[in-house]
């Protein structure tokens, strides 16, 4: 390759540039992962314990240098272990927001979305009411995948959508109020199933093991989760680790309508309290 530039020795090509702004990214989004999490701190403490053994070595500490020597060979299986949720997740968000994935990119439908024709009414209007009532509630609607592995976690219903029934699961005497609730196909898949709670550590505390859940699971699947606080009877939505809190009904909708059917319909969303970027 002819270089572009020359900095002192060095001979710039533009693979060299490609390499580095590919370096950058990466290094972005492994940042963007372990910020907050407990991994960050495990990250810093092998880094410590390389940057050691290098100076060990270059003091030419013999013992020393074998020891870590030793650590530092069994190191990447140590990491891979210890960082297998992040490297997990790390491989779904490349899985989910590669070009492969994008429907419009290759100009057919080739993955069904599990919210085709939805109808909305029936989520917003039990929202409201149960946001009224205080009663807690955590609603999954899955898009790419049908989320059977979550669904299968709690019990199967497959029952065709209504205000009424998702009232009566999420009624603090139902048996099935606890946990969430998977939409997918049009149908009411399960209830009770059991979330993937996030390890963000930077969660305000104000947001309770539901908001974890929804959290935890829109951080590892394309799925958009609504979520009544039990506490506050506030309404959120959740994307991609993001919540936007504090909905209105006409907020809901118009996010509901942006998130599972690409309206953009931001004009008519009212200002949101706060939006909380936690991903
Ligand atoms: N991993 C999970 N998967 C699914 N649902 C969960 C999970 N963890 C908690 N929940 C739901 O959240 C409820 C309890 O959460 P918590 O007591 O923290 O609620 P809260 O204080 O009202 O929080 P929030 O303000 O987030 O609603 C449980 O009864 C359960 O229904």
């Amino acid at each position: 390759m002819i270089p572009l530039f020359t900095i002192g020795f060095l001979d710039i090509d533009l693979i060299d540039i490609v390499d580095i702004v590919l370096v950058t990214v990466l290094l972005y989004q492994l940042y963007k992962l372990l910020t907050g999490s407990v991994a960050l701190k495990i990250f810093l403490g092998l880094l410590s314990v390389y940057l050691l053994y290098l100076v060990v070595r270059a003091a030419g500490m013999e013992l020393l240098t074998i020891i870590l020597g030793q650590f530092m060979g069994v190191g990447v299986l140590a990491a891979i272990i210890v960082f297998q949720p992040e490297i997990r997740r790390f491989l779904l968000m490349i899985g989910k927001t590669t070009a492969l994935n994008h429907d419009r990119f290759w100009g057919f439908s080739w993955r069904r979305d599990q919210t085709e024709k939805l109808s909305l009414t029936p989520f917003i209007e039990a929202a409201k009411s149960l946001a009224g009532k205080n009663t807690g509630a955590l609603i999954v609607f899955a898009r790419s995948s049908e989320l059977k592995y979550y669904a299968e976690s709690g019990d199967l219903i497959d029952a065709v959508i209504s205000k009424r029934l998702l009232m009566s699961i999420f009624n603090k005497t139902s048996p099935l109020h606890d946990g969430a609730v998977i939409i997918s196909n049009n149908r009411i898949k399960a209830a009770r199933c059991i979330l993937p709670v996030t390890e963000n550590n930077d969660i305000p505390a104000s947001m309770g093991l539901r908001h974890r859940a929804a959290i935890g699971l829109t951080e590892v699947t394309d799925s958009i989760v609504l979520v009544v606080s039990e506490e506050t009877g506030q309404i959120a939505l959740v994307r991609n680790g993001e919540v936007y809190r504090n909905l209105s009904s006409a907020d809901l909708r118009a996010r509901l309508n942006q998130f599972l059917f690409d309206t953009d319909q931001k004009a008519s969303i009212s200002p949101v309290e706060k939006t909380i970027n936690v991903g």
